[in-house]
């Protein structure tokens, strides 16, 4: 399995790739985001987690260049940024892997991985030279698949997710933003798509993986951020943080607390009348869970 990232080295002497400060984002009243920090470093794994609807395909889409952050700055290589495009940002070395891959299932592996690149010799395709590289990059990165002929629809999930993060590589991103890359895979696949992500990450790309998942998470990140309704409810580094750490913030501590508390009650009727609370146990804590609900120990 992937190991975790082996130092606790914090390379912050260099400068962030990309910089959120106080970066909020509306949608006419619905503020899907607001006061986010983030630092995407070289060489680090920036793990961004939170529920559906914390905003999380928000903060990626202000990144990736397909929406404009209404509030605060957006840094990118030390430059004020409001891109207007997934182009402008791909021109600054931005790459978006999504769930849904963007590629075409019916056609070969080679011909996904130069979709949009294609070398030509003269008129025609130069498909010999694609397929040499395509194999060249995806053996590089471990990814060894056999015939580069067959078309993607018959690839695992796993193997797809990776010749998309090899494609985003070898095309000069600095930066690759994963959007739930093992999300809809089993255990094995994500285990696959982990150590790829390890890779980017000791290849020198600063990685931006977006996840419910903190065990993938915790694997191979050095950042941690938790997003709740749009804001951050943690912004740590690996040292400062155990994976139970991580995984009551994600289960939602506080939350979790009192409806265990009131689960607790069910015998008796489910009620949430305040009154009610005379009755809960006065037995010892809630295992798991602090007094003040967030960073118990399991
Ligand atoms: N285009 C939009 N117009 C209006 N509201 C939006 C729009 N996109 C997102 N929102 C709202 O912004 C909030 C954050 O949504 P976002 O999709 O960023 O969350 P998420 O963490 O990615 O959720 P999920 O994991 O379900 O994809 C939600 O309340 C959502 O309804």
């Amino acid at each position: 399995m992937t190991t975790a990232p082996g130092t606790t080295d914090r390379p912050e002497t260099t400068a962030p790739l990309v910089t959120l400060e106080d970066v909020g984002k509306s949608y006419g009243n619905v503020h899907a985001l607001r006061g986010v920090n983030l630092e995407v470093h070289a060489g680090e794994v920036t793990c961004v987690l939170g529920d559906n609807g914390a905003g999380k395909s928000t903060l990626i889409k202000i990144i990736a260049g397909l929406h404009e952050h209404t509030t605060g700055t957006f840094t990118v290589n030390g430059i004020k940024r409001n891109l207007a495009s997934p182009r402008a940002a791909q021109a600054l070395g931005i790459a978006t892997v999504y769930q849904d891959l963007a590629l075409a299932p019916l056609m070969s592996v080679w011909r996904n991985f130069f979709m949009g690149n294609e070398l030509r010799k003269g008129l025609f395709l130069d498909a010999a030279r694609m397929r040499q590289i395509a194999e060249e990059e995806l053996s590089k990165m471990g990814i060894f698949i056999g015939d580069l002929d067959r078309p993607v629809a018959g690839l695992s999930g796993g193997q797809k997710q990776c010749i998309a993060i090899a494609r985003a590589i070898y095309f000069g991103a600095q930066v690759i933003i994963l959007d739930e890359p093992t999300a809809a895979l089993g255990v094995k696949q994500s285990g696959v798509v982990l150590k790829y992500i390890a890779k980017a990450r000791d290849a020198g790309l600063g990685v931006v993986f977006i996840t419910h998942n903190p065990h993938h998470a915790y694997l191979v990140g050095n950042r941690f951020i938790v997003l709740k309704l749009g804001r951050l409810t943690l912004d740590t580094h690996r040292d400062e943080l155990s994976l139970d750490q991580l995984t009551a913030e994600m289960a939602g501590g506080q939350e979790l607390a009192e409806l265990q508390h009131e689960l607790g009650g069910a015998g008796s009727g489910t009620t949430t009348d305040p009154d009610d609370r005379q009755a809960e146990p006065t037995g010892p804590d809630t295992p798991g869970v602090h007094d003040d609900g967030t960073k118990g120990e399991a």
